[in-house]
Order: structure tokens, then sequence, then C-alpha cells
């Protein structure tokens, strides 16, 4: 049994946080909002996690001492957006070394930061065991349901990814390793940005060819990328790579495929973020994406359309228009330097 705090109790952290306390161990779930760790005391997360019972071995609490003196893992479940913020305030608290575990899925604008970056750059070296990254097409609300799913725990470490293995590993919920950091932080964050545009086709009323034909060319631009940052080919025809941008780009349950399809309805950016009230990933790691492509000088297209619709204004039938009159290619050319 180990002692476990997740930080960040929307509808990831506290499906993580039923397979933590299922696994039968020492469960500790944070919250920011002290009204929320009340209700989740009283087994439910309405907000995040509709009509689920949750179990009574996930106590929940909003008194940062405690969460941090509690943990020997930390486990981050917070938007990209706040986990500098949450890293700094367990930092203040800490007293002795943990393990990391970060399950969120963006990159920082600007700094270009992919998560395990942020993490370190905030919490002194003398006070990480190690970070790991949990990734992987997973929706919480299927979690819940035990329905069968499949992620990875990356890890340079193969023996701290093999304890994230052994932690949420059960009957519905499979836990591969894989020692690609880089890939699997990437494939995770950009295959937003790839729903987005997916969702915005589906909005505009296009077909399935559309949709196929944004997974295969967006699939092919995330790993060029990778590939120019570090990451390991193969990794991208994983669980975190075509696994991930499979589940995001077709259920019902992705966010950003959801903010997608209402950008395509007519929409603007605001009225869906204020609709949707969950967090949309894919809309910052665009604007990171996009910077990253011009860093690298890799060719982007789909990062590069979707971001004259999200940040120019610029008018989704027109970006797809775009797309489509691009001139002529041959399909393996830029693909070879995956090799
Ligand atoms: N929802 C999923 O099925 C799923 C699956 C895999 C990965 N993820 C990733 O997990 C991360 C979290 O996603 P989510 O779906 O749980 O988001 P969510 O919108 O459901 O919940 C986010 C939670 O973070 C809290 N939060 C926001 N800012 C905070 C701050 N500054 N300090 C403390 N808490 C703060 C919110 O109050 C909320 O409880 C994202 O990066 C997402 O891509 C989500
Ligand atoms: O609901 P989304 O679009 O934020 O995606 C959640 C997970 O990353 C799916 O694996």
């Amino acid at each position: 049994m180990e002692k476990v705090t997740v930080f960040g109790a929307g509808s990831w952290g506290t499906a993580l946080s039923y397979v933590l306390a299922q696994n039968g161990h020492d469960l500790l779930l944070w919250t920011h909002r002290k009204e929320q760790a009340e209700e989740i005391n009283n087994h439910t997360n309405e907000r995040y996690l509709k009509g689920v019972q949750l179990p009574d071995s996930i106590k929940a609490t909003a008194d940062l001492d405690r969460a941090v003196a509690h943990a020997d893992i930390i486990v981050l479940a917070v938007p990209t957006k706040a986990i500098r913020e949450v890293s700094r305030d367990i930092r203040a608290r800490l007293s002795k070394k943990a393990l990391f575990v970060h399950v969120s899925k963006g990159i920082e604008p600007d700094s270009l930061k992919r998560i395990s970056e942020m993490i370190r750059d905030e919490i002194p070296a003398e006070f990480i065991e190690e970070v790991v990254i949990l990734s992987g097409p997973s929706h919480a609300e299927e979690v819940v349901l035990e329905h069968p799913t499949t992620v990875t725990a990356a890890c340079a470490n193969t023996q701290a990814a093999n304890r994230i293995q052994d932690l949420f590993m059960n009957s519905y919920f499979r836990v591969y390793t894989n020692t690609d950091v880089i890939g699997v932080e990437i494939g995770g964050a950009l295959k937003n940005i790839i729903a987005l545009a997916v969702g915005i086709t589906d909005g505009l009323g296009y077909g399935d060819n559309a949709k196929a034909a944004i997974m295969t060319r967006g699939l092919a631009e995330i790993a060029r990328l990778g590939v120019k940052m570090g990451a390991t080919p193969l990794t991208f025809s994983g669980l975190s790579g075509v696994g991930d941008l499979i589940v995001t780009c077709t259920s019902v349950h992705s966010r950003n495929w959801r903010a997608g399809n209402m950008l395509g309805k007519g929409k603007s950016v605001e009225e869906v973020l204020e609709e949707m009230g969950m967090v949309v990933e894919g809309i910052r790691t665009t604007k990171a994406a996009h910077q990253l492509a011009e860093r690298y000088q890799v060719p982007m297209p789909i990062t590069q359309a979707l971001y004259m619709v999200l940040f120019e204004g610029v008018k989704p039938e027109l970006a797809v228009e775009e797309l489509m009159g691009r001139m002529k290619k041959n399909e393996m050319e830029d693909l070879v330097d995956l090799l």
C-alpha cells in the first residue's frame, strides 16, 4: 500500500483517485475548493463526474499542509495552466523526497516547456525522486464505469515507471511502461489540437473522409515535431500517440472534440469556453505548438490552420479551403525524418 495524494479534483483527478482507492492505497484527494472536498467526502463530484457514486475510501481535503504531508507519491492532475502554481504551493510544504506523477496534457506557451520540465523548474531536485508521466487513451467517464482502459507510464528510470505501473494497474486499468518521456508528453499534448480540428470539420458537416484525413496527417505532423524534439518515432504508434489521438478525435466524452464541434457550428472561442466549463487543453497547446513549429522549422499545416481560427479570427471554412489548396506533395516526403 502506497501513500498517495492526488492534486486536482476535476474529472481526471477524481477518476484516478477512484482507481487508486480501489487498488487499496492510502489515498487523499486535494482540491482548492473546500465545498468540493466536502462534497467528495459525501461520495459525489457532480460537476465533474455526473451521477457517479465514489467509494468511501476516497478522502478529500482542501488543506494543502495535510495533502503534502500525507504523500510519498504526488499525482498532479490539474490543467497545464495551473501546474506551476500548484507545484510552487507543494514545494513550500515539502520536507522529504516524493515520487511525482503528472497526468496532464499540454505544453506551456512562450516557455515551450513540457509539463515534466515545468515541474522540475518549480520543485528543487532534492525533493524529486523522479517525475513519471501517465498518459494514453483514457476518458474519466469510462474509467469510473470500470470499462477496460490502457495507458502508459513514462520515465527514463524504469524502476520509477514500474512502481507507477504497479500503483495504478488493475483488472480494468492496464498500464504499460515507456522510457520515451518526450514522445509520450508531445503525443498526449498535441493530439488535443487534432481533436479540435476534427471537431471543427464535424461541426461544419464534413464527413468521415475529412476526419480520417485530419487524424492521419495530424499524426504525421505531431511525429515530425516530436522526433525533432528528441522523441522516438515508434512512440507515436503507441497508446500515447495514435491511441490517444483515436479516442480524443472520436469520443463523445472528448472536451477538445466537443469544443471544436461548437466552433465548427459557428460559436466563438469565448462562447465555447463559457459553455464547456471544463479544461480544453488544445487551445493553449495550439499556441505553443505553433511556436514550436517555428522554433524547430517543422511544417505543421493543421496546427497552423487551427491557430488562424483560434487566434486570428479566420473562419473555419476558409481555414479548410486553405489546407486543401496547399501545393501538391508526395505523401512520404516529409515523413522521411521519422525513419
Ligand atoms: N478528463 C479526462 O478524461 C482526462 C484524461 C486524461 C488526461 N486528462 C488531463 O488531465 C488534466 C486535468 O483535466 P480534467 O479533465 O481533470 O480537468 P477538469 O476541468 O475536469 O478539472 C480541472 C480541475 O483542476 C482544478 N484547478 C484549476 N485550476 C487550479 C489551480 N490553479 N489550483 C488548483 N486546482 C485547480 C479545477 O478546480 C478542477 O477541479 C488535463 O491536462 C487533461 O488534459 C484528462
Ligand atoms: O476530453 P479531452 O479532449 O480533454 O481528452 C481527455 C483525454 O486526454 C483522453 O485521453
